[in-house]
Parts: structure tokens; C-alpha cells; sequence
């Protein structure tokens, strides 16, 4: 069985029905791609998987359990985490204290004084952990906004990655980020494949097809393709998107 499931999703906000039908799963382990045009609903199915929005019928299974329905904290405390499309950091601090703030054992502490913090080592060995897992540990103690847009971008995976999720959700990982970036974030979704089942929204198709083992494409709020890159390779609108993107690059 799957380790998450979308079944027969949909989801309108007032008379515009955004999301149809949509039925999706993700195996653990695996990195699974969901792509389509803009305003197909990507960014909607994306929140009610995560459970930002209710959806209006269907239901959302994560590990054998039904999450719709349940608020966005809870499903996060059950283990499922995500990255926002916008960067969402304290920048006004250092870079450790993003992902210490992130920790279960931060929680469990119910520390209040950002002090207390910095002199429990639990937690700062915990945060250097996560910190090492995206290659930023030697950038631990420098001030958050000092950091370049595509470690800000590391960053904001470490702080879903510190929750400890089973399943890591990432919303348009390469936005905004150069070739090289992206070419780094790359590398990194390689090195947290081996720790968690991914599932990103994707725009830059080279970097999909890459890493997913699967993709779904989503379009006028349905699947209307799905598979590994290579059978998708052949879909008509994947060629058409690829081209396109060929002749703009
Ligand atoms: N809260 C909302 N209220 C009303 N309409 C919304 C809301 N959220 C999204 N929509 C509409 O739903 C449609 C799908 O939007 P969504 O952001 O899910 O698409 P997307 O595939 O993620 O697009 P993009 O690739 O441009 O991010 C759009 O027409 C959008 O205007």
C-alpha cells in the first residue's frame, strides 16, 4: 500500500471548482513529481494533502490513516512536513536557531528563553544534524539573511526537515534560483532521498524528470497523466511543456 494517498479529491472555492477528481499516491522511498500548467491546481491539492484546505469531498490517507479533516499542526506532529513556495525564515536571527526553533525537542522543552536554548546541547547537536543533512553546517552560526537565495532555500528544507517527517513536501523547490542553485538543490533532493519519501510541485521540468520516480500531471484540476519519466516522455503535453521550455531556455 501506499504511504499517502489522495482519493477522489475536490475542492471549489465558491462557484470555481478548482480541483475535480483528483486521486494521487505516493510510495514510501520514492521521489514523486506533480507538474501542469499554471492555475491547473497544483498549489490547491498541494494544501489539502497538507491540510491547509478542507477538502469538499475525498479523502486524504496518510499511513493507513485518514488526515483530511485533521488541522495542519496535527497532521505536521504525525509526520508529514512541507516547505512553503515562499521562504519562510526568522532572518533576524542565525541560521541554527530556524531549525532549532523547528525541533520536537525544542517543543518538548517548552524552553521560552532563546538563552536556554543556545546552551542546551541536545539541541544544538540535533540542529547541526539537520543543518549537515543540507550541507549547511559550517553556516550555522551566521546571520540568516546573510545566506545566498538557494542556501535560504536549503534552510527552509532543513527547518521542514527538523520535524522529523516521514514525508517531505516541497513546493516549487527551484523557484527563483539560478542554474547553479539549482543544479545544488538537486544534489540535496539526491542525498534526502535516501531518508524520506518526497513529493514536490515542479516547474523546471529538467529537474523534475531527473529525480522523480514518478510524476502526475495535473491539469483543468485533474490528473491527465501519470507515470515515470520515461512513459511520460511520450505524453503529449509533457512534449509540449519540454519543448516549450527548450525554446525559452
Ligand atoms: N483561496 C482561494 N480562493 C479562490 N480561488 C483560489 C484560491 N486558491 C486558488 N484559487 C484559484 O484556483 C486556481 C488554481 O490555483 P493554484 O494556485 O492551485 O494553481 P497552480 O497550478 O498551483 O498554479 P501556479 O503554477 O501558477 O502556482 C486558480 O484559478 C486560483 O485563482
Amino acid at each position: 500500500m501506499a504511504l499517502f494517498e489522495a482519493r477522489n479529491i475536490h475542492k471549489r472555492f465558491g462557484s470555481r471548482v478548482v480541483l475535480e477528481n483528483i486521486s494521487l499516491s505516493f510510495e514510501a522511498g520514492q521521489v514523486s513529481g506533480i507538474m501542469g500548467p499554471n492555475g491547473a491546481g497544483k498549489s490547491t491539492c498541494f494544501h489539502v494533502l497538507t491540510g491547509q484546505h478542507r477538502p469538499d469531498r475525498g479523502e486524504v490517507v496518510f499511513d493507513g490513516q485518514r488526515i483530511s479533516g485533521l488541522p495542519p499542526q496535527r497532521i505536521a506532529r504525525m509526520g508529514v512536513s512541507r516547505s512553503f513556495q515562499l521562504m519562510n525564515l526568522f532572518d533576524d536571527t542565525v541560521v541554527i536557531e530556524n531549525v532549532m526553533l523547528a525541533l520536537p525537542a525544542f517543543r518538548r522543552r517548552r524552553l521560552h528563553a532563546m538563552s536556554a536554548v543556545f546552551s542546551d546541547s541536545v539541541l544544538i547537536d540535533r540542529a547541526l544534524a539537520v543543518l549537515d543533512q543540507v550541507g549547511l553546517a559550517a553556516r550555522a552560526w551566521d546571520a540568516a539573511a546573510s545566506l545566498s537565495y538557494g542556501d535560504r532555500r536549503a534552510l527552509e528544507i532543513a527547518v521542514a526537515v527538523a520535524a522529523e517527517p516521514r514525508i517531505l513536501f516541497l513546493d516549487e523547490p527551484t523557484s527563483g534560483l539560478g542554474a547553479e542553485a539549482t543544479r545544488r538543490l538537486a544534489l540535496l533532493v539526491k542525498r534526502l532521498r535516501e531518508r524520506y519519501t518526497i513529493v514536490m510541485i515542479e516547474h523546471d521540468m529538467r529537474f523534475l524528470f531527473e529525480l522523480a520516480d514518478k510524476i502526475s500531471v495535473i491539469h483543468w484540476g485533474q490528473v491527465i497523466a501519470e507515470g515515470t519519466p520515461a512513459q511520460l516522455g511520450d505524453n503529449k503535453w509533457v512534449r509540449r511543456s519540454t519543448l516549450a521550455e527548450a525554446t525559452h531556455a
